[in-house]
Order: structure tokens, then sequence, then C-alpha cells
């Protein structure tokens, strides 16, 4: 069964720890340490939450030179990540240099982590693509843009909508990976996300993986609610669906 990403946006290794005690202690999660976590508690909390069994996606959303770039990411590359990324702005050299310094980090033992490059942030409206980065085509076809690149540069795949997976697929390429964030349940509160879809919809559409932070990390049993998304993105209809 796939699992949703759970993104851990909290503020300290306590607070994980008191977010995990809801979660059964063998069920292994595949979990998101983004900026607010990394910065506080740096590597070491990669090392910590993999000891406990999980998977990690490491969020930091690299966009720099070239060479900035790509030395952050050999830095990274051993940690045994699953997965981590970058924004597809930085351009094509900035790119390929994020690639090649996950190749040459990484323990030789190991496959390199997978990259995904972030389009559109899914909090951007088509307004504000069209008024403020003056890309007078809209939040959709430069998220396809950007797309493309990212796909012409060798990384595996794009942060994006779940609303913009199958224009991004005929693009680039069925098994270029696209991980959508922006998911709310029916009846969760939308917050600062502007194209949302619900986990049923991701699933329907064909994200290849979904991400989910507040829906569960702000909710009273986060297990409970875990488990009903992972259902329905899974395709099972859930109790809340019926
Ligand atoms: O375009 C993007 C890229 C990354 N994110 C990240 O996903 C989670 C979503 O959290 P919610 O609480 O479910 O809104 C968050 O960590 C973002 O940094 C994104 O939302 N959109």
């Amino acid at each position: 069964m796939k699992r949703p990403i759970i993104a851990l946006d909290l503020p300290s290794r306590q607070a994980i720890d008191d977010f995990l005690s809801h979660f059964p202690k063998d069920e292994s999660l595949y979990l998101k340490v983004g900026m607010e976590l990394y910065y506080q508690e740096g590597p070491a909390i990669v090392r910590y939450l993999k000891e406990l069994g999980h998977d990690i996606f490491l969020d930091l959303k690299m966009h720099d030179i070239p060479n900035t770039v790509e030395r952050a990411m050999k830095g990274i590359a051993g940690l045994g990540i699953k997965l981590t990324n970058i924004h597809a702005a930085g351009g094509k050299e900035m790119m390929v240099a994020a690639v090649r310094g996950l190749e040459t980090g990484k323990p030789s033992a190991q496959t390199r982590p997978q990259l995904i490059a972030v389009t559109q942030l899914t909090s951007t409206s088509d307004e504000q693509v069209k008024e403020e980065q003056l890309i007078p085509v809209g939040v959709s076809e430069s998220a396809k843009h950007y797309a493309r690149l990212t796909h012409e540069s060798g990384v595996d795949g794009v942060v994006c909508s779940a609303l913009e997976v199958e224009a991004i697929k005929k693009a680039t390429a069925s098994d270029f990976i696209c991980l959508t964030p922006g998911i709310r349940p029916k009846g969760t509160e939308i917050g600062d996300q502007k194209r949302v879809v619900t986990p049923e919809m991701a699933y329907t559409i064909g994200s290849d993986l979904i991400v989910v932070g507040r829906p569960i990390t702000q909710a009273e049993n986060p297990y409970e609610v875990y488990l009903t998304i992972k259902k329905e993105w899974n395709g099972e209809k859930s109790d809340a669906n019926t």
C-alpha cells in the first residue's frame, strides 16, 4: 500500500517524539523533514528518524548558483535519504549540478537519493504568477514549462499540484515522478494553499506521491486521520467518504 508522506513541520525533536507517539512503534512511515525542523535540529534529526525505521524526504528546496547547490547536494547525499529537492527556477545548469552533487556524494554501496524540482509552489495562484512573477501564461503552463526543463536536466521528477499531473506527464514521461502537496481531505481548512485536491482526487488523477502536513499534524487523532488519507490515496473508500 502506498504511504502518504507526512510533512513534519514541527520545531524540535521533542515535538517530533510527541507527534510520533500517536503512531504504532513498528509502523514504518515516509516522513518529510523540511526547513523548520532541519534548521533547528540539523542532519542529526534525519539520522534519528532513520534509526526509528522511517524513510525520509529532505525538503530543503535548494535554489542557488550551480556550484553552491552541487556542493550542498554532495553534503546531504550520504545521509541515507530517499528523496530531496531543488527549485526548477534555478535553471537547467543548476539542476544538472544538483544531480552531479548527489551522484558524487553518495556512498558507493548506495543508490543516489531521488531528486525532484519544485515547479510552482502549491501556495501560488494564477494571479500571483501573472501579476507578481510577470509570467503571462499563468500557473499551469508555467508549471508544465518548468517540468519540461526539469526532465531535460536529468532530474527524476517534480513537485506540482495534482491539478497539473496529467499535462506534466504528457509533456515529459509517464514515469516522471509527480509529487503533489496541497492535499486537503474534504472539510479541512485550506490555509495558505491555493491549488488543492482531496487524497481521493490525487489517487484518481495519478499523483505518484502525496505530501500531507497540517491535516495530520494538527489533528486530534493523527493516526486515525493518517489511515483515512492512506485508504483514500490507495483508491479505497474511507468512512469519511461513505
Ligand atoms: O509546492 C509546494 C512544495 C512544498 N510544499 C510543502 O508541503 C507541505 C504541505 O503542508 P500542508 O500543511 O499539508 O499544507 C509543507 O511542508 C510545504 O512546505 C507545499 O505545500 N507546496
